[in-house]
């Protein structure tokens, strides 16, 4: 299935997360990386390349250099994205999460019934992500068994690490987008599961995911199917929590009996080490304890959170009761397919939590790049393979390309690069400048599990 690669050095600057707070950046780097895509040695001060292919007996392995401002830099984890939703991003008005939905996504998802308008925005929305530098994705796709099945396929054959869920509601939600019952829903989603393994049997890139859409969309009684679904095929999770207040009024109405709304999914066996939470912007202690007891992920969606005018998650909060936090562009909520722009709105929406709580709310770009590939990694759980460049992980990294110090003093506007370096930067202070004002026309290159996956003109020119 996979192609055969070639042995590869990767010669250049590296930079990628070694905690949270600690960013390693290095100048000369080499990283090797063997013919099933993972790294087999990072190099981290080479002053002879020559010297280093013959130690390693590399003498045919093919060079790729990173230019003289730019740098290697793990692929991003997008932690929550409705793949379905793409068409809309930046179409939200002044709209609220409620109305949100039954004004301009229910309409959209409900349309990908259609398979060939869910394989054009299905392609295009994998291939923009990929041009982003994201190399892993948690994909919502809709109610429908096959346009799921071809984000799916798409996602294998553009080469994108990606788990795919199929959205199950059945309950508060439009007659002409529902599951008709809670055991139609069931077998839909166990369909899914069975062709996205089918497709790769390891999971070597694609992955199912179970998929309650939210607490108000979910009856008691699919809420428990899926924990039991969850449980008999070990297939992670990902659903939606405390977004907005409105939202979270509904659920104490839906289920009375619930302590809070963390615990309607505790109750179903939802709330477990696989599950992966969006947003948690209003969560009570007594949540945040039990979130953190039970193992379960929260991926934090800036933008989108601000979109919808949702709130500002505590981020800062969440990290210091010990939970494990991504980002997530949240596309459609999120206006922005980019990680990096997560990284960047995490970084705002920390310094709005901080004009209350104080400057310890404030994240660092430090931190928002380990939250946005390390963090991430953790989040959908392939801390192991994917997030930083360790040997044994796979090769799931952008080429970031820096402007050049131009002769002439003009910045090169037709060189399609949106930073402007000068030459007399810090290392630190280049990659801060790439977080704030850098873009997709920053990301030379992508591979995912060392395969090439997206490229712009200025790849190895
Ligand atoms: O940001 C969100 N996007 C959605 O599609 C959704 N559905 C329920 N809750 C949601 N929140
Ligand atoms: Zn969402």
């Amino acid at each position: 299935m996979a192609p055969s690669l070639e042995k590869t050095i990767y010669i250049g600057a590296f930079v990628h997360s070694k905690s949270l707070q600690d960013l390693e950046i290095c100048q000369k780097g080499a990283i090797g990386v063997g013919e099933n895509g993972t790294i087999a040695f990072v190099e981290r001060n080479v002053i002879n390349p020559e010297a280093l292919r013959e130690r390693e007996g590399w003498e045919s392995a093919k060079t790729v250099r990173v230019g003289e401002n730019g740098f290697f830099f793990p692929g991003f984890i997008d932690t929550h994205i409705h793949a379905s939703q793409y068409p809309n991003a930046g179409i939200f008005g002044k709209s609220t999460l409620l109305d949100w939905l039954n004004t301009y996504t229910f309409p959209l998802e409900s349309s990908l019934s259609s398979l060939t308008r869910a394989k054009q925005v299905y392609t295009r929305v994998v291939s923009r992500t990929l041009s982003h530098g994201t190399t892993t994705a948690a994909y919502y796709a809709t109610v429908h068994v096959d346009s799921t099945n071809l984000l799916a396929d798409i996602c294998l054959s553009k080469g994108q690490r990606a788990f795919v869920g199929r959205v199950c509601m059945n309950t508060l939600s439009p007659d002409y987008y529902r599951d008709a019952s809670v055991a139609d829903g069931i077998r839909d989603s166990q369909a899914c599961i069975d062709y996205i393994q089918r497709i790769d049997p390891s999971a070597e890139l694609v992955a199912p995911i179970i998929t309650p859409r939210f607490a108000p969309s979910c009856s008691a009684e699919c809420l428990r199917a899926l924990g039991a679904l969850h449980r008999e095929t070990g297939v992670r999770c990902q659903t939606h929590i405390s977004e907005n207040k409105p939202e979270i009024a509904l659920v104490k109405e839906l289920f009375p009996d619930s302590k809070s709304y963390a615990d309607v999914y505790d109750a179903a066996g939802l709330l477990t080490p696989k599950m992966i939470l969006a947003h948690a912007v209003h969560l009570t202690a007594e949540e945040v304890a039990l979130i953190k007891a039970r193992g379960a992920k929260i991926s934090h969606c800036p933008a989108s959170n601000t979109a919808l005018t949702s709130g500002c998650a505590k981020v800062r909060e969440l990290i210091e009761n010990g939970i494990t936090v991504g980002l997530g562009t949240d596309v459609s909520g999120g206006f922005s397919p980019s990680v990096l722009e997560m990284a960047r709105q995490a970084i705002w929406v920390s310094r709005f939590v901080a004009m209350n709580d104080g400057d310890q709310a404030k994240l660092s770009t430090e931190e928002v790049l380990y939250l946005a590939t390390r963090g991430g990694a953790k989040v959908v759980g392939l801390e192991d393979k994917v997030g930083g460049f360790e040997v044994g992980m796979d090769w799931d990294a952008q080429m970031i390309g820096l402007g050049a110090v131009p002769e002439s003093g003009e910045s090169n506007l037709e060189a399609d690069d949106p930073v402007d370096i000068f030459g007399w930067e810090s290392w630190d202070d280049r990659v801060a400048k790439w977080v704030y004002n850098g873009s997709d026309k920053s990301t030379v290159a992508v591979w995912v599990k060392g395969r090439l996956v997206h490229q712009t003109s200025r790849y190895e020119r």
